[in-house]
């Protein structure tokens, strides 16, 4: 960082935080693909935009297609994939929103990664531990039976490693609850660490 001064603002994260009414953070959730996280999320942040939070979803959708569409799924494209996204979050966190984010990061490094960059105060693990038969089976992409058939290869939990998080703050088993279930505790505590001011 030679030479690069950063200014200081007059409107910082605490007066956007106080603006909306309350806090932001990241609420970040990692699984295999299929594993419902994008669903999750989705429903997680309905929930709370009724609420009156300002959410913001990071989703592979608006990242693979747009920033990241130079990169892949080598393990250095992952780690720079993540790097940007993690940075992209805690912009969002800055500006006051609750970001929802939802990739694979299949490493315990990237998450610990993932979690420098944002602060730990500042991030959520949520796990969506679902069980590879059952995303296998759901193949909602088709993208395992391609997998499978050696057509896309580094594919996670085929040919690419996915570690469980040891530690997540709420792990959800989507073979065993409903997502209603999952969304509801997920909900809970996100609400009662927003600290929300009437
Ligand atoms: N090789 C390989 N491995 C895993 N996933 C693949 C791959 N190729 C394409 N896809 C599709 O990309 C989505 C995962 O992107 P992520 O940015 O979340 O991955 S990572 O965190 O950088 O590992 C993932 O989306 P989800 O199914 O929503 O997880 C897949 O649709
Ligand atoms: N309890 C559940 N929670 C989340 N998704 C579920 C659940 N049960 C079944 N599903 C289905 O599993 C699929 C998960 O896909 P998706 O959300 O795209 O996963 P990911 O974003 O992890 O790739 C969806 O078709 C969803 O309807």
């Amino acid at each position: 960082m030679n030479n690069i001064v950063p200014h200081t603002f007059n409107v910082g994260r605490k007066d956007r935080n106080n603006l909306k009414r309350h806090k932001s953070f990241v609420v970040w959730f990692t699984g295999l693909s299929g594993s419902g996280k994008s669903t999750l999320a989705n429903m997680v942040e309905k929930e709370l935009f009724e609420r009156e939070i300002h959410t913001f979803s990071l989703d592979g959708d608006n990242i693979r297609g747009g920033l990241n569409n130079n990169l892949g799924f080598s393990r250095k494209d992952r780690e720079e994939n993540l790097r940007r996204i993690a940075e992209v979050a805690k912009l969002f966190v800055d500006s006051g929103s609750l970001v929802i984010a939802s990739f694979i990061s299949p490493l315990n490094a990237d998450r610990d990664f993932i979690k420098n960059i944002i602060g730990d105060e500042d991030f959520v693990e949520v796990f969506v531990n679902t069980p590879l038969e059952v995303c296998e089976n759901r193949d909602v992409k088709g993208l395992y039976k391609k997998a499978r058939a050696g057509e896309i290869k580094n594919f996670t939990g085929i040919d690419a490693p996915y570690e469980a998080p040891e530690f997540p703050d709420i792990e959800v088993k989507t073979d065993l609850e409903k997502a209603e279930v999952s969304v509801s505790r997920i909900v809970e505590y996100v609400l009662e660490k927003l600290e929300i001011k009437k």
